[in-house]
């Protein structure tokens, strides 16, 4: 049995990453068409290449089902409670760079800040008898945050996709999404409040602590991470 690194199936991601090891001396290729769920390694002995979806790669390394696993640090810390005591970071890859931010109308001249987004869904929830709405797909990071921040007056709408639309759609007053060239909020009039960053990610490189690391997958493991210029993680 192969050591099993999960990878990003599609898009900028999987592309970004295929060029990052491929510039370390392990060469990833996806295999069949484009359709094809399937890739190799090579340069390196044991390792298997399984692709998956960046959403469902924080499920598999908790499950250990794959041993390590390439995605972005926003998605394994809102997809994995306690994500310290399932995985460990291997290294990160300086790429699939995206802050995750809360945004509300450019029109709303007089809120810039969370406190002001405080006022306005507490006016909001006198006005309509209803809690304002953000629209999102980061729930636990968001409700972390606005918790820290003592902002309650709200509900989470949920938004697995262009989240920046709802406002113009009405079905939200404010998004909570990542941004990485502000292009989609600026068409959609919307404006990051000035202290509402909520987290910093870029893909990382992350080792299951649930996989079986027996077997000589623990020396295998060594081999790729000498091989890439970084140090192994500490494991059980
Ligand atoms: N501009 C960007 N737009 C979207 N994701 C980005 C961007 N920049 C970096 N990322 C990162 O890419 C990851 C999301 O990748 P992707 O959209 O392929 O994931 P996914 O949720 O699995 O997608 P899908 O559900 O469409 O398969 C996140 O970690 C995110 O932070
Ligand atoms: O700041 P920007 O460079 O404009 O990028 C940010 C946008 O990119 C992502 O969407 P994606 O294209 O992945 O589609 P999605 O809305 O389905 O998530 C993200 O959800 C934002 O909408």
């Amino acid at each position: 049995m192969s050591l099993k690194i999960g990878v990003p199936s599609k898009g900028r991601l999987m592309d970004k990453t295929f060029d990052w090891f491929g510039a370390r001396g392990i060469t990833m290729t996806r295999s069949g068409d484009e359709r094809e769920y399937s890739g190799r390694v090579d340069g390196i002995d044991d390792v298997q290449l399984v692709l998956l979806s960046a959403g469902e790669i924080p499920r598999e390394l908790a499950a250990g089902r794959i041993h390590l696993g390439v995605t972005g640090t926003d998605l394994i810390r809102e997809k994995l409670a306690d994500w310290p005591q399932q995985v460990a970071e291997v290294a990160p890859l300086g790429f699939g760079f995206a802050d995750l931010i809360i945004a509300v109308p450019t029109c709303w001249i007089d809120v810039d800040t969370l406190d002001d987004l405080d006022a306005v869904a507490a006016q909001f929830r006198a006005r309509h008898g209803q809690r304002l709405r953000i629209a999102t797909k980061y729930h636990r990071l968001v409700r972390d945050f606005l918790r820290e921040a003592g902002v309650a007056e709200y509900r989470l709408v949920d938004s697995q996709g262009a989240t920046e639309g709802t406002v113009r759609n009405l079905t939200a007053e404010a998004i909570a999404d990542i941004t990485s060239s502000g292009e989609t909020l600026r068409a959609n009039h919307l404006k990051i409040l000035s202290d509402g960053l909520i987290l910093r990610s870029q893909a990382e490189l992350f080792a299951a602590r649930a996989a079986d690391w027996s077997n000589g997958h623990r020396a295998t493991l060594a081999a790729l991470t000498s091989r890439l210029g970084i140090d192994a993680p500490d494991l059980p």
